[in-house]
């Protein structure tokens, strides 16, 4: 079929990838030139796994796309979808702005019926608002038929994911549009769930809330467990055999980050305040991660009589594995709050360094050596569970570190590893190992 994905951002640009080596002819507009310019050369502005050989390939084929032209973009197509990101407002409302910019421009070159898809996250009733500003800017007689396709991706293994999704949803009110969407994920033989445009809507909303409860949650019973002696990992285990309970995002660690969940989260509990029907399950959520982020520095501060001067070593920066992306990462308040209490930070990850370094104080020290970071130190904070971070044997952590004290925030190692070792080591819901000598 004939698409245009509007935004190349980690959403439109996997989708657009994965639909043209699916076979579909994809066109795939963005503003920003430089991006479009990089796409074009078959350079992905997105660390992602596998979606340079996709553009390779949609590129070679004659199938894949990039341009800042509207015009050229929609060109004779079918179907338009729209993933522009929708960020969080200062109220925590999601901002719409880029959504109805983006849609208002398109608006002027839709010159034939076409289906406008919107991918991006969007509050309940944005599609028919989208549909009425549309309406009133296209040519009389040319039809527009609105649908939702929220998007479940995940960062990290969005190409696999896009493959792989355990569902399809259809939003649809028009019977052509539905099966239009049917017709193009035809060849992905995934189940499709077809429903109507708002309840898309609600299920991308309902579905982030549920798992970002799921990681609050854990992680009370976490700080709980600690507290109580308990082990964490011995709990999730217990609980997740429980078919109705399940194990899966039952992770205890320093709380949730990133470009949807902190985000997703407080729009939900805008959208109930906006109709009076306050969720006071999702506030404590939200609260409650934010107090699961202050846990690596409280565990410092009760370590150390005096934060000022140490040297301290942060393994990982991204909001978690497999990403550059720093959007809402965990490390970025541990760190500052570091250096406003005097503490020397030396920094290590894999690929987030250059993003982190816009972010992060000027004081941070930054070394592309997991060896160096830690040589000398009087602390390591895990913030980041890579596999680079995973796999560093622990007794390098003896033979470097000036003291070996670790404050794991993603029990990166097991706790019968650990004993084996002249370590001090705090994680998250799991009792303190204290084999210095
Ligand atoms: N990132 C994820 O993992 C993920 C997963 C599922 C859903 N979502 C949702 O998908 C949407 C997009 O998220 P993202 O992370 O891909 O965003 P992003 O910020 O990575 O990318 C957005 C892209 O849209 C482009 N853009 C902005 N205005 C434009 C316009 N008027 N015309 C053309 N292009 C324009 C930007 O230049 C950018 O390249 C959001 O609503 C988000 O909540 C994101
Ligand atoms: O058991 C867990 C699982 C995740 N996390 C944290 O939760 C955050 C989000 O992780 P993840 O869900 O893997 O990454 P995202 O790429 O943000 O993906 C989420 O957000 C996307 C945007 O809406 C959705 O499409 C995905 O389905 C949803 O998983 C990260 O900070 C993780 O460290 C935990 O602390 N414990």
């Amino acid at each position: 079929m004939e698409v245009a994905v509007i935004g190349t951002g980690y959403v439109g640009l996997v989708t657009g990838a994965c639909l043209a080596e699916k076979g579909h002819r994809v066109h795939c507009i963005d503003i920003d030139e430089s991006r479009v310019q990089q796409l074009n050369n078959a350079i992905s502005p997105i660390y992602e796994e596998g979606i340079e050989e996709l553009l390779k390939n949609g590129i070679k084929r004659d199938n894949l796309f990039f341009t800042t032209d509207y015009e050229e973009g929609l060109h004779q197509k079918d179907i338009v979808f729209l993933a522009v990101g929708t960020p969080e407002s200062e109220d925590g409302s999601a901002d719409l702005s880029y959504l109805y910019k983006a849609s208002e421009t398109m608006a002027h070159y839709i010159n034939r019926d076409i289906t406008v898809v919107i991918k991006s996250t969007v509050p309940v009733g944005t599609g028919e608002q989208i549909d009425e500003k549309l309406n009133s800017i296209v040519k009389p007689g040319v039809n527009i038929r609105m649908a939702s396709n929220p998007e479940f991706l995940r960062q990290g293994t969005a190409v696999y994911d896009t493959f792989h999704a355990d569902r399809i949803i259809v939003g649809a009110n028009h019977p052509e549009a539905k099966k239009q969407l049917e017709e193009l994920y035809h060849s992905f033989h995934l189940p499709i769930v077809v429903t109507d445009i708002k309840s898309a809507e609600m299920i991308k909303y309902t579905a982030n809330s549920f798992l970002a409860m799921k990681i609050s949650f854990i992680n009370e019973i976490a700080n709980l467990s600690e507290k109580l002696g308990a082990n964490i990992e011995s709990v999730t285990e217990g609980i997740g055999m429980d078919k109705r309970i399940g194990s899966s995002f039952l992770n205890a660690g320093i709380g949730f980050g990133g470009s949807c969940f902190p985000k997703d989260t407080k729009a939900m509990v805008h959208i109930a305040e906006s109709v009076e029907m306050p969720l006071s399950l999702i506030e404590e959520v939200i609260k409650v991660n934010e107090k699961q982020r202050e846990v690596l520095v409280d565990k410092v501060r009760s370590r150390f009589k005096s934060l000022e001067g140490l040297e301290v070593a942060v393994l990982g920066l991204s909001f978690k594995p497999n990403t550059d992306d720093m959007r809402e990462a965990a490390s970025i308040s541990i760190i500052r709050k570091l250096v406003q209490e005097g503490v020397k930070v030396t920094a290590f990850d894999p690929v987030a360094m250059e993003r982190a370094k816009q972010v992060l104080p000027e004081q941070v020290n930054y070394t592309d050596s997991l060896e160096e970071a830690i040589k000398e130190k009087d602390a390591t904070l895990i913030v980041t569970e890579w596999n680079q971070i995973k796999d560093f044997p622990l007794e390098k952590y003896v033979e470097l570190m000036a003291t070996p004290i670790i404050m794991d925030g993603r029990n990166c190692f097991e706790m019968k590893e650990v004993q084996k070792y002249e370590i001090e080591y705090h994680s998250i819901g799991r009792k303190t190992i204290n084999n210095l000598s």
